[in-house]
């Protein structure tokens, strides 16, 4: 099946050696968008799920990719039915999350945080505590078998249409000396206002407690006015829509101007981005104009499955798109981890022992 009416989306991009080799940095990539397609169809076998549309895991690959390839996020959104369905039991996110972190490490990434919502994980019985102890555990266990080029932390999702979000912000502040770095919001952008969920923000405002917000995917400016203004997000998933407060002749609107002078970092996506229609292809993504109007930007994945893609893939697009060398890839490492939700020292270790010496040394 091919749902896509959005050919924005090319074939997977032939990575460069030294692109592989570069140290990254990802705050933005949802465990449950990023399943090894064979975990997905060995789970869905042992816990007799039976709606895969195939059991081939290269097929179910493609298929992931295709069916979220529609230029909307609501359909986007629907195929995370299928990972979803096989992350009910302890097992299966401990083994899904030491998965993902060393996919990522093989990947180069030094450093990932990684979303997920725990309120999606209950049917099988387990409580919120236990997912996240279940996914901790297997973060722990993906950094050892890493040899320890990876730290992963984990941030915690309130669904934007439900009303668990204040729980979840608990759930939080809860676990944070145990991995858990901070909190979000996801979902469906439009009918949801980051501002539904303000309990939850001034419940982690008061505990001083780090979270960002998905805004300015599927929604326009007001979405990102609302997260920053009335909730204090620190950082905004997405964000690309920003520019709807910048003229064509590249002058800031106030929300504008106040995201980007108090450095607030965006959690750029770009082929996520193309396959919801937040973009229309990589050439005229925003994030080439965001970044020479100086913007914070930070590179991400959201959904390696989903989008069918890797840090290291959406390198090779913006060196394609925009010829960027290096020196633009460890200005928007080192950006995420000035944005990271890691305690400064931990931060600047990670610049200063991994980052920097990685790519002097490309
Ligand atoms: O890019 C996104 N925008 C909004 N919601 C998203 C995006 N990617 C994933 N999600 C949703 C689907 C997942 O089930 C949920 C938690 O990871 O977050
Ligand atoms: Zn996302």
């Amino acid at each position: 099946m091919h749902l896509s009416d959005n050919p924005a989306t090319p074939a997977a991009a032939t990575v460069s050696e030294w692109i592989r080799r570069a140290p990254k940095a990802v705050l933005h990539d949802h465990l449950d968008g990023g399943l090894r397609p064979a975990t997905i169809v060995e789970l869905a076998r042992e816990h007799g799920y039976t709606a895969l549309p195939t059991e081939d895991p290269a097929e179910l690959a493609v298929w992931f990719r295709d069916a979220a390839d529609s230029g909307s996020l609501e359909r986007y959104l629907e195929t995370f039915a299928h990972t979803c369905a096989v992350m009910q039991t302890r097992e299966a996110l401990q083994r899904i999350a030491a998965e993902c972190a060393e996919d990522l490490a093989a990947d180069g990434v030094v450093y990932a945080e990684i979303r997920y919502a725990p309120e999606q994980h209950l049917e099988g019985g387990l409580t919120l505590d236990e997912v996240v102890e279940a996914v901790n555990d297997g973060f722990r266990e993906g950094e050892r078998r890493a040899g320890g080029r990876i730290t992963v932390r984990t941030l915690l999702t309130g669904m934007r249409h439900t009303d668990r979000s204040l729980e979840i912000a608990q759930l939080t502040v809860a676990h944070r000396e145990n991995g858990v770095a901070g909190f979000d919001i996801a979902g469906g952008e439009i009918g949801n206002p980051p501002a539904r969920h303000l309990p939850a923000f001034q419940h982690l405002k008061r505990e001083n407690c780090h979270f960002t917000i998905h805004a300015g995917e599927a929604v326009g400016a007001e979405s990102i006015h609302e997260a920053v203004q009335v909730c204090g997000t620190e950082r905004i998933g997405h964000g690309v829509r920003i520019t709807d407060d910048i003229a064509e002749d590249g002058t800031l609107g106030r929300l504008a101007s106040y995201v980007r002078d108090n450095r607030i970092a965006l959690e750029v996506c770009p082929t996520s981005n193309l396959q919801t229609g937040a973009a229309k292809d990589y050439a005229s993504h925003p994030i080439d104009e965001l970044r020479r109007l100086g913007f914070r930007i930070t590179l991400n994945t959201d959904n390696r499955l989903v989008s069918g893609t890797t840090m290291s893939e959406e390198f090779q697009h913006m060196v394609d798109a925009f010829g960027y060398g290096p020196e633009v890839f460890e200005e928007f490492t080192v950006a995420a981890l000035d944005a990271a939700f890691l305690p400064l020292p931990e931060r600047q270790r990670l610049i200063d022992e991994v980052v920097r010496p990685g790519y002097a040394a490309l």
